[in-house]
């Protein structure tokens, strides 16, 4: 049976109480028979990545960690949208301090999506740009419905995908693939995601995407846990430790980046074009 907490949960009553009062930008479900977990980002209108929401998303990845949860899967509540991604806000003339937060909060967030021991299945239920593309691809798996759409679009921003952003396209697509799509800033329909592998599966609407994604967990949850996530990890291990190791570069790198002029300018004009639509 399906229970629904919001953020989080596998504790007692009370302690759910406390969660719920700090926050609702994600909802979390337990299958309290197999210990899976329905993660649902829930920032309307489009789940853009504030660092709240990767606050809250990272609270809760430390505590089904802790808690060890047999797996997760991640999609959101959003009709038309998985996460549009990063939240352009917290890039658009933000104090350093801010700014340096919202990074190291977001560095924190993947890096415990990436290295997660359980499986993690993205059901991508609409538009997926960047940020959201780099959750997507930050679970083992991806399936998505139909005529959305998926990439690290930032080029076409006059912004740049963080190196760790493009090793984990490379990792799914291979290295001639993801540079053709990072210098272009493709942004790929469902369709074309799932030819060139960015995408494991096309779903036909939501209710399949699901059933999907809990077929994809009964037959991971069906090896043995240790041994999966052993090699899970040995493959991911140079793509984490390479930000791992350099998180206070990395950060610099954006900070230095965002505060340039020309920078800010494309960021305002898109923001503008965004709400003119
Ligand atoms: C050497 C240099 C090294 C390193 C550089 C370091 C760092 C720099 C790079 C940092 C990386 C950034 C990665 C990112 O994730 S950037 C964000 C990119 N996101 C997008 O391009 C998506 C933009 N949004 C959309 O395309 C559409 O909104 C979407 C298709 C997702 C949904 O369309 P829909 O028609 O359903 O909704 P809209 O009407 O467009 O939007 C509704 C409201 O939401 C606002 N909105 C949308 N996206 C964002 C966002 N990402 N951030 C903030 N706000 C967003 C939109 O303006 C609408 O607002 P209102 O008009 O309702 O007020």
């Amino acid at each position: 049976m399906f229970v629904l907490r919001q953020c989080l949960t596998l504790g007692t009553k009370s302690s759910v109480r406390n969660f719920a009062a700090a926050t609702n930008l994600v909802n979390v479900k337990i299958n309290e028979d197999t210990g899976v977990v329905i993660m649902e980002l829930n920032k309307p209108p489009v789940n853009s990545l504030n660092y709240e929401l990767l606050e809250a998303m990272h609270r809760t990845l430390v505590k089904l960690e802790n808690e060890r949860c047999s797996g997760m899967i991640l999609t959101s509540s959003s009709p038309n949208t998985f996460s549009a991604g990063l939240d352009l806000l917290e890039m658009y003339k933000p104090t350093v301090d801010k700014a340096r937060k919202f990074w190291g909060m977001l560095q924190n967030t993947w890096i415990k999506l990436y290295s997660a021991p359980y499986p993690t299945v993205a059901a991508i239920n609409g538009h997926s740009p960047a940020g959201g593309c780099l959750l997507a691809m930050s679970c083992e798996y991806r399936i998505m419905v139909p005529k959305k759409k998926i990439g690290l679009n930032e080029t076409q921003l006059g912004i740049v995908a963080p190196q760790w952003f493009q090793d984990c396209m490379k990792n799914i697509i291979g290295s001639r693939q993801a540079e053709k799509a990072l210098i272009a800033g493709t942004l790929f329909s469902s369709e074309e995601a799932a030819k060139i592998g960015l995408i494991d599966e096309l779903a036909t609407d939501k209710e399949d995407l699901m059933k999907k994604a809990h077929d994809f967990m009964d037959e991971q949850l069906g090896l043995p846990p240790l041994a999966r996530s052993t090699v899970k990890i040995g493959f991911r291990k140079d793509t984490l430790n390479r930000l791992i190791n350099s998180r206070e570069v990395d950060t610099k790198y954006f900070i230095d980046f965002i505060f340039q002029p020309k920078v800010q300018e494309s960021l305002e004009m898109y923001l503008q074009a965004l709400k003119k639509k």
